[in-house]
Protein backbone atom coordinates (compact mmCIF):
# COMPACT_ATOMS: atom_id res chain seq x y z
CA UNK A 1 0.00 0.00 0.00
CA UNK A 2 1.33 3.60 -0.52
CA UNK A 3 1.66 6.44 1.37
CA UNK A 4 -1.14 8.40 -0.22
CA UNK A 5 -3.41 5.19 -0.19
CA UNK A 6 -3.09 4.79 3.61
CA UNK A 7 -4.48 7.99 3.80
CA UNK A 8 -7.36 6.88 1.92
CA UNK A 9 -7.77 3.79 3.89
CA UNK A 10 -8.00 5.71 7.23
CA UNK A 11 -10.60 7.40 5.53
CA UNK A 12 -12.53 4.35 4.42
CA UNK A 13 -12.12 2.86 7.52
CA UNK A 14 -13.83 5.80 8.88
CA UNK A 15 -16.73 5.12 6.88
CA UNK A 16 -16.88 1.78 8.25
CA UNK A 17 -16.72 2.79 11.77
CA UNK A 18 -14.77 0.28 12.68
CA UNK A 19 -11.18 -1.45 12.32
CA UNK A 20 -10.40 -4.96 14.04
CA UNK A 21 -6.64 -4.25 14.36
CA UNK A 22 -5.61 -4.21 17.69
CA UNK A 23 -3.76 -0.81 18.51
CA UNK A 24 -4.89 1.11 15.76
CA UNK A 25 -8.19 3.11 16.82
CA UNK A 26 -9.62 5.71 14.01
CA UNK A 27 -8.68 8.96 15.32
CA UNK A 28 -11.99 10.73 13.93
CA UNK A 29 -13.67 8.33 16.11
CA UNK A 30 -11.78 8.53 19.20
CA UNK A 31 -11.95 12.46 19.47
CA UNK A 32 -15.03 13.07 17.86
CA UNK A 33 -16.66 15.40 20.24
CA UNK A 34 -19.31 13.95 22.71
CA UNK A 35 -20.63 17.15 23.84
CA UNK A 36 -22.04 20.33 21.85
CA UNK A 37 -19.38 22.63 23.89
CA UNK A 38 -16.77 20.67 22.61
CA UNK A 39 -17.26 21.41 18.92
CA UNK A 40 -14.58 23.21 17.33
CA UNK A 41 -15.93 26.73 15.38
CA UNK A 42 -19.41 26.98 15.23
CA UNK A 43 -19.97 28.74 18.20
CA UNK A 44 -23.11 30.81 17.21
CA UNK A 45 -24.50 27.63 16.07
CA UNK A 46 -23.57 25.87 19.29
CA UNK A 47 -25.11 28.22 21.68
CA UNK A 48 -28.58 28.04 19.39
CA UNK A 49 -28.86 23.88 19.54
CA UNK A 50 -27.88 24.39 22.96
CA UNK A 51 -30.81 26.90 23.67
CA UNK A 52 -33.16 24.43 21.28
CA UNK A 53 -32.40 21.56 24.18
CA UNK A 54 -32.55 24.14 27.43
CA UNK A 55 -36.03 25.43 26.10
CA UNK A 56 -37.09 21.48 25.40
CA UNK A 57 -37.88 22.92 22.14
CA UNK A 58 -35.74 20.82 19.66
CA UNK A 59 -37.64 21.79 15.29
CA UNK A 60 -36.34 19.44 12.59
CA UNK A 61 -33.01 20.60 11.49
CA UNK A 62 -30.75 21.01 8.18
CA UNK A 63 -27.68 20.94 8.73
CA UNK A 64 -25.90 21.77 5.56
CA UNK A 65 -21.67 22.26 4.64
CA UNK A 66 -18.71 20.54 3.25
CA UNK A 67 -17.97 17.50 4.28
CA UNK A 68 -15.82 16.88 7.89
CA UNK A 69 -17.02 20.02 9.55
CA UNK A 70 -19.05 18.60 12.36
CA UNK A 71 -22.31 18.15 10.99
CA UNK A 72 -23.09 14.52 11.72
CA UNK A 73 -21.52 15.54 15.26
CA UNK A 74 -23.79 17.82 16.20
CA UNK A 75 -26.26 15.67 15.68
CA UNK A 76 -25.10 12.78 17.69
CA UNK A 77 -23.80 15.46 20.38
CA UNK A 78 -27.87 16.50 20.63
CA UNK A 79 -28.50 13.45 20.80
CA UNK A 80 -26.22 12.15 23.85
CA UNK A 81 -27.54 15.88 25.55
CA UNK A 82 -30.80 15.21 25.38
CA UNK A 83 -31.05 11.25 26.17
CA UNK A 84 -27.64 11.23 27.86
CA UNK A 85 -27.06 7.52 28.13
CA UNK A 86 -30.16 6.11 26.21
CA UNK A 87 -28.94 8.04 23.06
CA UNK A 88 -28.57 5.26 20.96
CA UNK A 89 -31.95 3.75 21.44
CA UNK A 90 -33.18 6.72 20.63
CA UNK A 91 -31.35 8.07 17.65
CA UNK A 92 -31.48 6.73 14.03
CA UNK A 93 -28.78 7.79 11.67
CA UNK A 94 -29.73 6.45 7.67
CA UNK A 95 -28.08 7.37 4.82
CA UNK A 96 -30.23 8.88 2.01
CA UNK A 97 -28.00 7.86 -0.93
CA UNK A 98 -28.49 3.71 0.21
CA UNK A 99 -29.00 2.53 -2.61
CA UNK A 100 -31.98 0.24 -1.80
CA UNK A 101 -33.67 3.63 -2.24
CA UNK A 102 -36.43 6.00 -0.79
CA UNK A 103 -38.79 3.30 0.64
CA UNK A 104 -36.48 1.09 2.60
CA UNK A 105 -35.66 4.43 4.17
CA UNK A 106 -39.23 5.17 4.75
CA UNK A 107 -39.60 1.77 5.91
CA UNK A 108 -36.99 2.38 8.59
CA UNK A 109 -37.93 5.16 9.97
CA UNK A 110 -41.79 4.13 9.98
CA UNK A 111 -40.69 1.68 12.42
CA UNK A 112 -38.37 3.29 14.16
CA UNK A 113 -41.33 6.08 15.14
CA UNK A 114 -44.15 3.72 16.61
CA UNK A 115 -41.22 1.64 18.51
CA UNK A 116 -42.05 2.72 21.90
CA UNK A 117 -40.43 5.53 23.40
CA UNK A 118 -38.76 4.95 27.06
CA UNK A 119 -40.44 7.84 28.69
CA UNK A 120 -39.09 10.51 26.24
CA UNK A 121 -41.10 12.92 23.93
CA UNK A 122 -40.29 11.97 20.84
CA UNK A 123 -36.94 10.09 18.77
CA UNK A 124 -34.27 11.91 16.18
CA UNK A 125 -33.51 10.48 13.06
CA UNK A 126 -30.73 11.87 11.79
CA UNK A 127 -30.72 11.69 7.52
CA UNK A 128 -27.22 12.03 6.14
CA UNK A 129 -26.85 13.25 1.95
CA UNK A 130 -30.30 14.44 2.13
CA UNK A 131 -29.67 16.00 -0.74
CA UNK A 132 -28.85 13.03 -3.00
CA UNK A 133 -32.70 12.24 -2.91
CA UNK A 134 -34.99 13.28 -6.09
CA UNK A 135 -37.62 16.04 -5.55
CA UNK A 136 -39.98 13.18 -5.54
CA UNK A 137 -38.31 11.30 -2.67
CA UNK A 138 -38.31 14.51 -1.04
CA UNK A 139 -41.44 15.11 -1.03
CA UNK A 140 -42.18 11.74 0.07
CA UNK A 141 -40.08 12.13 2.99
CA UNK A 142 -41.71 15.52 3.80
CA UNK A 143 -45.04 13.11 3.81
CA UNK A 144 -43.20 10.98 6.36
CA UNK A 145 -41.86 13.76 8.26
CA UNK A 146 -45.59 15.47 8.74
CA UNK A 147 -46.81 12.04 9.33
CA UNK A 148 -44.70 11.61 12.24
CA UNK A 149 -43.92 14.93 13.58
CA UNK A 150 -46.06 14.39 16.89
CA UNK A 151 -42.82 12.05 18.13
CA UNK A 152 -39.98 12.54 15.86
CA UNK A 153 -37.71 15.21 15.66
CA UNK A 154 -35.36 15.23 12.32
CA UNK A 155 -31.93 16.11 11.07
CA UNK A 156 -31.41 16.45 7.96
CA UNK A 157 -27.11 16.72 6.46
CA UNK A 158 -26.59 18.12 3.26
CA UNK A 159 -24.04 19.71 1.46
CA UNK A 160 -26.05 21.96 -0.68
CA UNK A 161 -29.19 23.19 1.43
CA UNK A 162 -30.32 24.38 -2.40
CA UNK A 163 -31.00 20.85 -3.19
CA UNK A 164 -33.75 20.28 -0.51
CA UNK A 165 -36.67 21.21 -1.82
CA UNK A 166 -38.36 24.24 -0.16
CA UNK A 167 -41.72 22.38 1.72
CA UNK A 168 -38.59 20.57 3.53
CA UNK A 169 -36.67 23.87 4.26
CA UNK A 170 -39.67 25.71 5.43
CA UNK A 171 -40.26 23.26 8.47
CA UNK A 172 -36.60 22.88 9.34
CA UNK A 173 -34.49 25.52 11.41
CA UNK A 174 -31.14 25.60 9.08
CA UNK A 175 -27.98 25.74 9.80
CA UNK A 176 -24.95 26.48 7.93
CA UNK A 177 -21.65 25.12 8.31
CA UNK A 178 -19.17 26.67 6.64
CA UNK A 179 -15.50 24.63 6.40
CA UNK A 180 -13.17 25.48 9.34
CA UNK A 181 -11.17 27.75 10.38
CA UNK A 182 -7.17 27.11 10.19
CA UNK A 183 -7.64 28.15 13.94
CA UNK A 184 -9.73 25.71 14.92
CA UNK A 185 -8.39 23.17 12.50
CA UNK A 186 -4.94 23.50 14.09
CA UNK A 187 -5.76 23.85 17.64
CA UNK A 188 -7.80 20.25 17.32
CA UNK A 189 -4.53 19.04 15.71
CA UNK A 190 -2.25 19.66 17.66
CA UNK A 191 -4.30 18.77 20.87
CA UNK A 192 -4.77 15.17 19.02
CA UNK A 193 -0.97 15.17 18.31
CA UNK A 194 -0.14 16.00 21.83
CA UNK A 195 -2.83 13.55 23.69
CA UNK A 196 -1.01 10.65 21.68
CA UNK A 197 2.28 11.75 22.18
CA UNK A 198 3.26 12.67 18.57
CA UNK A 199 6.23 14.81 17.55
CA UNK A 200 4.15 17.49 15.07
CA UNK A 201 6.69 20.37 14.01
CA UNK A 202 5.35 23.63 13.73
CA UNK A 203 5.38 23.39 9.58
CA UNK A 204 4.07 19.95 9.78
CA UNK A 205 1.01 21.17 11.78
CA UNK A 206 0.75 24.56 9.41
CA UNK A 207 1.02 21.59 6.52
CA UNK A 208 -2.58 19.71 8.04
CA UNK A 209 -4.16 22.76 7.77
CA UNK A 210 -3.14 23.70 4.58
CA UNK A 211 -4.08 20.22 3.50
CA UNK A 212 -7.44 20.00 5.06
CA UNK A 213 -8.46 23.18 4.00
CA UNK A 214 -11.16 23.73 6.40
CA UNK A 215 -12.14 19.72 6.64
CA UNK A 216 -11.34 18.46 10.08
CA UNK A 217 -11.80 14.89 9.30
CA UNK A 218 -9.34 15.17 6.86
CA UNK A 219 -6.80 16.59 9.50
CA UNK A 220 -6.73 14.12 11.80
CA UNK A 221 -7.29 11.52 9.31
CA UNK A 222 -3.94 12.70 7.77
CA UNK A 223 -2.26 13.17 10.70
CA UNK A 224 -2.86 9.66 11.97
CA UNK A 225 -1.63 8.31 8.77
CA UNK A 226 1.72 10.45 9.05
CA UNK A 227 2.02 9.58 12.21
CA UNK A 228 2.20 5.68 10.96
CA UNK A 229 5.14 6.53 8.69
CA UNK A 230 8.10 7.92 11.05
CA UNK A 231 8.15 9.04 14.59
CA UNK A 232 7.94 12.59 13.58
CA UNK A 233 5.19 14.29 11.52
CA UNK A 234 6.94 17.23 9.81
CA UNK A 235 6.19 18.98 6.49
CA UNK A 236 7.48 16.28 4.35
CA UNK A 237 5.49 13.08 5.59
CA UNK A 238 1.95 15.65 5.31
CA UNK A 239 2.61 16.39 2.12
CA UNK A 240 3.72 12.82 0.99
CA UNK A 241 0.68 11.36 2.73
CA UNK A 242 -2.17 13.87 1.73
CA UNK A 243 -0.60 14.00 -2.00
CA UNK A 244 -0.79 17.67 -1.49
CA UNK A 245 1.36 20.27 -3.66
CA UNK A 246 3.04 22.51 -0.93
CA UNK A 247 1.89 26.32 -1.90
CA UNK A 248 5.35 27.59 -3.42
CA UNK A 249 5.25 24.56 -5.62
CA UNK A 250 1.76 25.78 -7.06
CA UNK A 251 2.59 29.55 -7.35
CA UNK A 252 6.21 28.85 -9.29
CA UNK A 253 3.94 26.54 -11.85
CA UNK A 254 1.79 29.10 -12.30
CA UNK A 255 4.56 32.07 -12.45
CA UNK A 256 6.83 30.13 -14.91
CA UNK A 257 3.41 30.33 -17.47
CA UNK A 258 2.21 33.66 -16.89
CA UNK A 259 6.37 34.72 -17.20
CA UNK A 260 5.72 33.15 -20.45
CA UNK A 261 7.97 29.68 -19.92
CA UNK A 262 5.61 27.01 -20.91
CA UNK A 263 7.90 24.34 -20.91
CA UNK A 264 8.75 25.02 -17.79
CA UNK A 265 5.57 25.58 -16.33
CA UNK A 266 4.51 21.79 -18.08
CA UNK A 267 6.99 20.36 -16.46
CA UNK A 268 6.25 21.26 -12.90
CA UNK A 269 3.00 20.10 -14.00
CA UNK A 270 3.86 17.20 -14.83
CA UNK A 271 5.95 16.52 -11.60
CA UNK A 272 2.61 17.04 -9.40
CA UNK A 273 0.35 14.97 -12.11
CA UNK A 274 3.12 12.52 -11.91
CA UNK A 275 5.81 12.59 -8.69
CA UNK A 276 2.92 13.23 -5.96
CA UNK A 277 0.17 11.90 -7.80
CA UNK A 278 -2.39 14.53 -7.12
CA UNK A 279 -5.68 14.82 -9.20
CA UNK A 280 -6.15 17.74 -11.68
CA UNK A 281 -9.22 19.01 -10.04
CA UNK A 282 -7.14 19.21 -6.76
CA UNK A 283 -4.53 21.08 -8.55
CA UNK A 284 -7.45 23.44 -10.13
CA UNK A 285 -8.96 23.57 -6.31
CA UNK A 286 -5.31 24.62 -4.91
CA UNK A 287 -4.64 27.10 -7.57
CA UNK A 288 -8.07 28.42 -6.66
CA UNK A 289 -7.30 29.03 -3.20
CA UNK A 290 -4.10 30.71 -3.83
CA UNK A 291 -4.89 33.12 -6.87
CA UNK A 292 -4.74 35.92 -4.45
CA UNK A 293 -1.42 35.16 -2.61
CA UNK A 294 0.80 34.90 -5.72
CA UNK A 295 2.66 37.85 -7.13
CA UNK A 296 0.25 38.63 -9.93
CA UNK A 297 -1.03 41.87 -11.16
CA UNK A 298 -4.72 42.39 -10.43
CA UNK A 299 -5.39 41.75 -14.14
CA UNK A 300 -3.59 38.62 -13.83
CA UNK A 301 -5.01 37.32 -11.38
CA UNK A 302 -8.46 38.12 -12.77
CA UNK A 303 -6.85 36.52 -16.47
CA UNK A 304 -6.21 33.27 -14.07
CA UNK A 305 -9.23 32.69 -12.39
CA UNK A 306 -11.19 33.23 -15.36
CA UNK A 307 -9.48 30.20 -16.97
CA UNK A 308 -9.37 28.19 -13.43
CA UNK A 309 -13.15 28.32 -13.63
CA UNK A 310 -13.18 27.43 -17.58
CA UNK A 311 -10.76 24.17 -16.50
CA UNK A 312 -12.87 23.34 -13.74
CA UNK A 313 -16.08 23.42 -15.36
CA UNK A 314 -14.78 21.24 -18.04
CA UNK A 315 -12.86 18.50 -15.72
CA UNK A 316 -16.44 18.77 -14.32
CA UNK A 317 -18.51 17.65 -17.21
CA UNK A 318 -15.76 14.72 -17.62
CA UNK A 319 -12.70 17.03 -19.85
CA UNK A 320 -9.08 15.15 -19.99
CA UNK A 321 -7.84 16.92 -16.66
CA UNK A 322 -4.23 16.84 -18.01
CA UNK A 323 -5.16 18.74 -21.39
CA UNK A 324 -7.42 21.22 -19.51
CA UNK A 325 -4.20 22.33 -17.42
CA UNK A 326 -1.87 22.14 -19.97
CA UNK A 327 -4.33 24.87 -21.70
CA UNK A 328 -4.78 27.03 -18.84
CA UNK A 329 -1.25 27.42 -18.52
CA UNK A 330 -0.80 27.83 -22.48
CA UNK A 331 -3.21 30.42 -22.30
CA UNK A 332 -1.06 32.36 -19.61
CA UNK A 333 1.91 31.98 -21.17
CA UNK A 334 -0.18 33.46 -24.43
CA UNK A 335 -1.16 36.47 -22.27
CA UNK A 336 2.31 37.39 -21.69
CA UNK A 337 3.52 37.99 -25.09
CA UNK A 338 0.25 40.60 -25.28
N1 LIG B 1 -16.21 21.09 14.36
C1 LIG B 1 -15.54 20.00 14.75
N2 LIG B 1 -14.94 19.94 15.96
C2 LIG B 1 -14.23 18.84 16.34
N3 LIG B 1 -14.08 17.76 15.56
C3 LIG B 1 -14.66 17.75 14.37
C4 LIG B 1 -15.42 18.86 13.90
N4 LIG B 1 -15.87 18.60 12.66
C5 LIG B 1 -15.43 17.38 12.36
N5 LIG B 1 -14.70 16.85 13.38
C6 LIG B 1 -14.01 15.56 13.36
O1 LIG B 1 -14.16 15.01 12.07
C7 LIG B 1 -14.93 13.81 12.11
C8 LIG B 1 -15.97 13.86 11.01
O2 LIG B 1 -16.91 14.88 11.30
P1 LIG B 1 -18.46 14.74 10.97
O3 LIG B 1 -18.81 13.27 10.84
O4 LIG B 1 -19.21 15.53 11.96
O5 LIG B 1 -18.49 15.41 9.54
P2 LIG B 1 -19.74 15.85 8.66
O6 LIG B 1 -19.76 17.34 8.60
O7 LIG B 1 -20.96 15.16 9.13
O8 LIG B 1 -19.29 15.31 7.23
P3 LIG B 1 -20.10 14.46 6.11
O9 LIG B 1 -20.97 15.47 5.42
O10 LIG B 1 -19.02 13.92 5.22
O11 LIG B 1 -20.87 13.38 6.82
C9 LIG B 1 -15.52 13.74 13.51
O12 LIG B 1 -15.53 12.41 13.96
C10 LIG B 1 -14.59 14.56 14.35
O13 LIG B 1 -13.53 13.75 14.80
Amino acid sequence: MSESDAADDADAESDSGDDARPGREIWIEKYRPQRLDEVYGHDDTVDRLQSYIEGNDLPHLLFAGPAGVGKTTCATAIAREVYGDDWRGNFLELNASDERGIDVVRDRIKNFARASFGGHDYRIIFLDEADSLTDDAQSALRRTMEQFSDNTRFILSCNYSSKIIDPIQSRCAVFRFSPLSDDAVAEQTRDIAETEGIELTDDGLDALVYAANGDMRRAINSLQAAATTGDVVDEDAVYLITSTARPEEIESMVTAAVEGDFTQARSKLDSLLTDTGMAGGDIIDQIHRSVWDFELSDRQAVRLMERVGDADYRITEGANEQVQLEALLASLALDSEE
